[in-house]
């Protein structure tokens, strides 16, 4: 998102990012919104938008801030000079904040990327990635990682059953076949609006929007991931975060 890349390619057609930031951050342990807690003395958001706006396809950023929020994070983004960015209030799920992001686009956007707040040092080239392979024409592109840990499926537990009761194992899938996703997901505008109001209207939801892609028969293509576009999940994210941003200020020789 810079002067001399507008975001859009040869025909116009440009790319938004939604970024949902709606979420409380309750793995996180007590404290602010996840999305406005802070790395390395700036709140995670910022460095979400920052990331987006270093890509070169993106012309146009959305977050969703939590309902009782958004003047606090539209003031935190003036604050620091991103005044170009739109704020629209979320909803009570990730799915819902979604939605209510993708609502508030304009026309003449025809590639979107949604992208969590939760993953603020997401890579530009990932970004970049992940929305060339929308506009060569996959419908819904998701970066993703092999996963590096053997996967169980279990019989769950009650969820008020105590912490320790032992969960019976009932497989164990082939782990070359599996992938752990990231986001920005990327998407023809129209492909994840369908999702969106079809299942809301019609299933149960998706903790991924790919995952309501696949849902309504869309064939979903993954492209590889980025170590660094790690989600802030529980505190020891926010070490490996710090750490991360450390080794940038060295390489970059600060
Ligand atoms: N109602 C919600 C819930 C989540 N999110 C966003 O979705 C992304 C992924 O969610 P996650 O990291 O799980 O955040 P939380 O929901 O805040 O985490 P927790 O489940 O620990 O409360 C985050 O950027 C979060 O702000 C959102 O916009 N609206
Ligand atoms: C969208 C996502 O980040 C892809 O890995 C993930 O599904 C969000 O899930 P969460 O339960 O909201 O953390």
């Amino acid at each position: 998102m810079s002067i001399d890349s507008p975001g859009s390619d040869e025909s116009g057609a440009r790319t938004a990012v939604v970024i949902p930031a709606a979420g409380r951050g309750v793995r996180l342990g007590p404290g602010a919104p996840k999305a406005l807690r802070e790395l390395s003395g700036t709140p995670m958001l910022v460095h979400a938008v920052r990331a987006t706006h270093r890509a070169r396809a993106v012309s146009l950023v959305v977050v969703v801030g939590p309902p009782d929020g958004t003047a606090e994070v539209r003031n935190l983004l003036d604050e620091h000079g991103l005044q170009d960015v739109e704020v629209v209030p979320g909803g009570e799920t990730r799915q819902d904040s979604v939605r209510l992001g993708l609502a508030a686009l304009p026309a003449g956007i025809s590639t979107v990327l949604v992208h969590d707040a939760a993953r603020p040092l997401v890579p530009a080239d990932t970004v970049d990635a992940v929305a060339a392979a929308v506009r060569e024409g996959a419908p819904a592109v998701v970066p993703a990682l092999p996963v590096t840990d053997t996967v169980k499926e279990v019989e769950p537990r009650a969820p008020d059953a105590p912490a320790q009761t032992p969960e019976p194992v009932t497989g164990t899938p082939d782990r070359s076949r599996l992938r752990a996703v990231q986001t920005p997901q990327g998407f023809a505008r129209d492909v994840l609006a369908e999702a969106h109001a079809r299942v809301a209207r019609e299933g149960e939801g998706a903790t991924d929007d790919a995952g309501m892609c696949e849902r309504i028969g869309v064939e979903v293509v993954v492209v590889p991931g980025h170590e660094e576009a790690f989600k802030v999940t529980r505190p020891l994210d926010l070490v490996l975060a710090e750490a991360v941003l450390a080794r940038r200020r060295v390489n970059d020789g600060f």
